[in-house]
């Protein structure tokens, strides 16, 4: 670690190991924090002060905009100006007030984004509520758990969501007792409220109740807690991750810090496409962010087969996605591709070679090629509405691939990000036109320290000359700890330092490689250890899969996997090989499964993986994992545990298929 880093600079010496706590790795902070962190913007202490000095600065600019539905077709965007959805917010607060909501209490948002979603958290803001986000996608398990967990005693919610929210009574009727619907309240509905004693009012109604009534809005402080932020439970039951104001005043200074220095900025004149859900604390920072600048928040419908539809209408400015998004865009780009003929094709790859050649060389994206940029890039572009100029993905790793073709053909700036519910989101992010920084989450921002932990168990160490550890973060962005559960607050945040439990590599510029998470490490009963997040990401790489799950567990010596192909390259297999049948049919065909199999080996092997790490057998399942069923959390992770007992009985048969096979050879 002698070398110079040219993204980050040293500003603690790294400590060997001593009395059972491991060695770590010297402090490090962004270089853009060479003269101290940026501090919050002057007189922002508070969410509500995000919001309502944008109102005073930038009155009349549009702020949240959702499509017209004209004779049942949608038409423009209609928006709200950011006067207008304040005086919405202060009525909203009054409403609130009046039906006997204090300071802190809990506010629950059960739906899928939209103006109204935003408007009772500015409401919520304004009076020194803890605003608790509930994912649409959570069933009434999930939701009863939180809003008893968190005691919320008023739940504005999604008018199709209502349904699912009695579910939870009467048990969640402990704390809640009032709800608000985004839309209108049915009679039966009313009826069926009262059977739980609970009161429900409409949107409209609700907001009569504060007409004429004037509540004085409490001082907020930056250690005032403003959200309760449930993490989706990849590892377990969800967390509630206490975030401050604090948190997210430090984090909007980071990002005006970060984007002045790599020469970008965030505008009045940035659109906005809120699709990702807001009760993930990815979005909600960047909602923040853009509002902070009068910025343009425009909604989607709701519906990912529309989202297509909503980007050209809104034609936003920066694109924000998780992996998953990202990988279809990259399979529908390639399916058009190969059904669009030799030449085509031909054409389109010579571009793509010519263009990321230099890039390579070290042009920026705009120099390498602008003459394919617009005969052959320009439509790739247009597909996204034709004014993205910045890409963010963030979340889970973005596949190499992917990264670097959309870097080619997308004509924007191609950035991902890392960060956790605990870390506010961004504490790490690539910089524009650093082709070098392919594959990393890039330098951290310049309001964390990082420093690297060794994990013997591993065998990494923080302070050999390739340092790698697990990922410790120090800052004001930090949480305030776990709701109700200091146990597991005191496990992961230790003097200060944030502990991830991801493993990353710091690389010769600074930038980090996220390269394991020790979250989900396991022994074979061989003793071997596997890191499965790393084997599946290379798995991932494979282009007749679209999603793979990689099994093992502490009795078995060797790993199975549970995979959604690729129907396209499945289907032409089929027909190549002479394998009949419909495509449901194909994923239980023997043969077909040897295919996918094979092609899942050949990349173990292509990527020298160990003999432990290849899966020995394989189940093809045509439904790709997904939220209805439980296996996805809303930012498409795989929930591993439920996964575990969705195909319990396959995976059950596998391994008995595979073992008598093992035996029967002796
Ligand atoms: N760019 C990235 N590359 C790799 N991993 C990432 C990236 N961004 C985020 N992650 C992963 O996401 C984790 C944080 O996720 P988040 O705070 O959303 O919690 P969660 O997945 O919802 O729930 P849980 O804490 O229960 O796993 C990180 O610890 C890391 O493992």
């Amino acid at each position: 670690m002698s070398q110079q880093k040219k993204y980050i600079f040293q500003v603690e010496e790294g400590k060997e190991g001593s009395d059972g706590r491991p060695s770590v790795g010297p402090v490090y902070r962004s270089i853009f924090a060479k003269d101290g962190f940026p501090d919050p913007i002057e007189g922002m202490d508070s969410c509500w002060d995000v919001f309502r000095m944008s109102v005073e600065k930038y009155p009349n600019n549009p702020m949240l905009g959702r499509r017209e539905i004209v004779d049942g077709k949608p038409g423009k965007y209609v928006w709200q100006t950011y006067q207008e959805v304040y005086d919405i917010v202060m009525k909203l607060g009054n409403s609130l007030r009046s039906v006997g909501v204090k300071d802190e209490a809990k506010c629950g948002i059960y739906g899928a984004n939209s103006p109204e979603w935003i408007i009772s958290m500015e409401a919520c803001n304004a009076h020194g509520l803890y605003c608790v986000p509930l994912y649409d996608t959570l069933g009434a398990d999930a939701v009863e758990f939180i809003i008893s967990h968190s005691e919320v005693s008023i739940v504005f919610v999604e008018e199709k969501k209502i349904s699912e929210l009695f579910k939870t009574c009467p048990n969640s009727t402990e704390y809640m007792k009032t709800v608000v619907s985004f839309g209108g309240v049915s009679r039966e509905q009313k009826e069926e409220a009262e059977t739980f004693g609970l009161v429900i009012y409409a949107w409209d109604e609700f907001l009569k109740l504060g007409e004429g009534k004037q509540y004085d809005l409490p001082i907020k402080k930056k250690s005032d807690i403003c959200t309760i932020m449930y993490t989706s439970g990849t590892t377990g039951d969800p967390k509630g991750v206490m975030i401050s104001n604090e948190s997210i005043v430090t984090l909007i200074a980071g990002v005006i810090r970060l984007l002045k220095s790599a020469n970008e900025a965030l505008t009045v004149k940035d659109v906005y496409l809120s699709y990702l859900p807001l009760a993930h604390i990815f979005d909600r920072v960047i909602e923040e962010c853009f509002i902070q600048h009068g910025a343009a928040i425009g909604f989607w419908r709701g519906d990912v087969k529309l989202l297509i539809e909503d980007l050209a209408e809104l034609k936003p400015t920066i694109f924000c996605a998780v992996p998953r998004v990202l990988d279809r865009v990259y399979s529908g780009l390639q399916k058009k591709l190969s059904d669009g003929g030799f030449l085509k094709k031909f054409i389109f790859d010579s571009a793509f070679s010519y263009k990321f050649g230099y890039m390579k060389k070290g042009q920026s994206h705009v120099e390498a090629s602008p003459l394919f940029d617009k005969l052959v890039f320009s439509k790739v572009k247009q597909g996204l509405g034709g004014n993205v100029r910045i890409i963010l993905s963030g979340a889970a790793p973005l596949a190499s691939h992917v990264e670097s073709f959309l870097r080619v053909v997308a004509c924007c700036h191609v950035l991902q990000g890392y960060g956790l519910t605990e870390s506010c989101a961004g504490t790490f992010v690539s910089l524009p036109d650093e082709l070098g920084m392919l594959g990393t989450v890039g330098p951290p921002v310049p309001n964390v320290d990082i420093r690297l932990e060794s994990v013997p168990e591993m065998e990494y160490d923080a302070l050999a000359s390739t340092a790698r550890g697990e990922i410790c973060i120090r800052g004001k962005t930090l949480f305030s700890g776990y709701y109700k559960r200091e146990d597991l607050t005191k496990e992961v945040l230790i003097d200060g330092w944030l502990h991830t439990g991801d493993v990353g590599e710091w690389q010769p510029d600074g930038s980090m490689k996220i390269i394991d998470r020790k979250k989900n490490i396991f022994k074979l009963s061989q003793g071997e250890y596997v890191a499965v997040e790393n084997i599946e990401n290379i798995y991932g790489e494979v282009q007749a899969v679209d999603s793979v799950w990689v099994y093992g567990n502490s009795f078995e010596s060797f790993l199975i996997a549970i995979a959604n192909p690729n129907q396209h390259i499945l289907e032409r297999w089929a027909a190549e090989n002479g394998v009949s049948g419909d495509y449901d049919a194909l994923c239980q065909n023997e043969k077909a499964k040897e295919f996918i199999l094979g092609e899942l080996v050949k990349m173990a092997k292509e990527k020298k993986m160990k003999g432990f790490e290849i899966i020995k057998a394989i189940h093809l399942d045509p439904v790709p994992f997904d939220m209805e069923r439980d296996l996805l959390t809303p930012t498409f992770k795989k929930k591993r545990p439920q996964l575990l007992k969705y195909y319990q009985s396959v995976i059950d048969e596998m391994y008995k298929t595979i073992n008598a096979k093992f035996a029967s050879r002796g």
